[in-house]
């Protein structure tokens, strides 16, 4: 079965947009729990645009579900420029200290809007094994955000690295489209074979949503975990927090 990790991000955003704690992260990370979600993402971005780290501490003091915490491992500490905010302490500092379940090493940038590309191995893969080294010794499942690049997705195995984490934009626009959808998705059902055959566990996420993710849980073998949020919160405003979880667990094929 493939598992749903609810990214709360987004739900983090609507908090910071007051001196409030309202939505509470926890209490909404419960909600979706309650709901069946299998897992809680987070990506706590150095500028802590929604995601803070002291969420990250709330949650991984709470959930009974698996955690997973996204970020760029590159990211080090940031002095918060909100009054009441606490500084972002690094994105490895924190991971070491929470030991989440799930570890999912981003490539991004401060100036992006939002995650844009898989790694570079041929360029950073000496940088990020260390890294991955690093984190499975304490104990944390460690996965790499990936295009869905055969020749990347190798270099991933030879980090280490648990899983991957395929980058879904690509798929998910062609199916907006309508425009070369079989091909794409003929990209991620290689990229997953691929993924396999080298040992690493499947995992993927960004721009999923209650649309184009049936027909890619049904493509994709071997997929272990999507992880969603942007398209489930905007579905959770129309129809419910608890009818949108289990209308993504519908389309994962479980019922
Ligand atoms: C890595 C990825 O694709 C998403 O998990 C990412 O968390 C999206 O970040 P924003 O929610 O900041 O757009
Ligand atoms: N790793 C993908 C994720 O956590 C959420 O991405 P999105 O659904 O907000 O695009």
């Amino acid at each position: 079965m493939i598992a749903l990790s609810v990214n709360l991000n987004k739900i983090a955003l609507i908090r910071n947009s007051r001196d409030t704690r309202n939505p509470d992260i926890p209490a909404h990370a419960q909600m979706c729990i309650d709901a069946g979600a299998d897992g809680i993402t987070v990506h706590p971005r150095p500028d802590q645009r929604h995601i803070r780290a002291s969420d990250c501490f709330d949650l991984a003091a709470m959930l009974a579900v698996e955690f997973n915490i996204e970020g760029n491992p590159m990211a080090g500490p940031r002095r918060s420029e909100r009054p009441g905010v606490g500084d972002y302490p690094g994105f490895m500092e924190m991971v070491r200290e929470i030991r989440p379940a799930q570890c999912t090493l981003v490539p991004d940038g401060d100036a992006q809007l939002t995650s844009d590309h898989g790694f570079d191995l041929k360029r950073d893969g000496d940088s990020v094994a260390p890294l991955v080294a690093e984190l499975k010794g304490l104990g944390i499942r460690t996965s790499l955000f990936m295009d869905p690049d055969p020749e990347q997705i190798r270099l991933a195995a030879q980090t280490g690295a648990d899983r991957i984490e395929l980058y879904t934009e690509s798929y998910a626009r062609a199916f907006a489209s309508g425009r070369d959808v079989d091909t794409i998705l003929g990209q991620f059902v290689r990229a997953a074979e691929v993924a396999t055959e080298e040992g690493l566990g499947l995992n993927a996420g960004h721009d999923l949503d209650l649309h184009n993710l049936p027909d890619f849980a049904r493509a994709i073998p071997g997929l272990l975990e999507v992880s969603i949020g942007h398209a489930l919160t905007v579905d959770a405003i129309r129809i419910g927090l608890a009818n949108t979880v289990a209308a993504y667990q519908r389309a994962l094929g479980k019922h």
